[in-house]
């Protein structure tokens, strides 16, 4: 069982499916450990109602809101993209549906940390008091290096990604720049570890073709599908 959820992994890791083999991080030992009672990230809670006179229950998990971009490079038409080990998607990958918390460190031979390397657009969580497209603007220049004006996002759309068990709103942002407003090379801010990406448009576009199978959410889907639909 396990070499196939393996063999399917790799087929989703980023690192297999672009011509990007650079090493992003190096990850050295992994474990896993029951969320604590009070975690600043995740808030789960139970939801209780009446729908047609029908008592009902639904489990929550409450996510904050997070913003977007897809990101243009129209000096060199490339698109830019993030990469960086995601646990979620490690765990997601390794672990499959099952619920077990493993007890011992995860054999890294066995279960290669790349295989939780996905391929984003530019994200970040809303937690700051500031407006959506400030903080996407923040999150351009820190994780991929561009100094833009915040007016030069464009709002796209605004959706749920997980509406079965997560109530957390999306806000999807466009935005075009240029060699110029490169002034770093990005890569994160604390203890983030990010690789910029560039693809060109046919590797976009092979990206989300049909059959294929991607270590990325459905925001970098929405957001390549959105440009290749009504940029190109
Ligand atoms: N659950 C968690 N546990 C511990 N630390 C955490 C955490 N979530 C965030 N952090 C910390 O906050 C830092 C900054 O996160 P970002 O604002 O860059 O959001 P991120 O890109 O991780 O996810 C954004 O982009 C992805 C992809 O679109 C969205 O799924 C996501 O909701 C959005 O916030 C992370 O480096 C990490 O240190």
């Amino acid at each position: 069982m396990f070499k196939s959820i393996l063999a399917q992994a790799l087929r989703c890791s980023s690192n297999a499916q672009l011509p990007h083999g650079q090493q992003v991080t190096n990850v050295t030992k992994v474990w896993v450990a029951p969320l604590p009672e009070v975690s600043k990230w995740i808030v789960p809670i139970q939801m209780h109602y009446i729908e047609n006179g029908k008592l009902k229950i639904q489990d929550i998990v409450k996510v904050k809101d997070s913003v977007s971009v897809v990101l243009y490079n129209i000096s060199r038409q490339k698109l830019i993209f993030v990469r960086q080990f995601r646990p979620a998607v490690y765990h997601g990958l390794i672990m499959g549906n099952t619920r077990n918390l493993h007890k011992e460190d995860i054999d890294l031979i066995r279960f290669p940390y790349e295989l939780g390397i996905t391929l984003e657009s530019c994200a970040g969580v809303v937690d700051k008091d500031k407006s959506l497209a400030e903080i996407a603007k923040d999150e351009v220049f820190e994780e991929c290096g561009y100094n833009v004006p915040v007016d030069k996002l464009e709002h796209v759309f605004e959706y749920r990604p997980s509406v079965g068990a997560s109530s957390s709103a999306h806000n999807l942002y466009y935005c075009e720049v240029c060699d110029e407003e490169k002034v770093s090379d990005g890569g994160g801010i604390d203890n983030e570890v990010i690789q910029v990406v560039e693809l060109s448009i046919d590797e976009a576009r092979n990206f989300v073709k049909e059959g294929s199978s991607i270590n990325s959410g459905p925001t970098t889907i929405a957001g390549t599908l959105w440009f290749l639909a009504n940029k190109i």
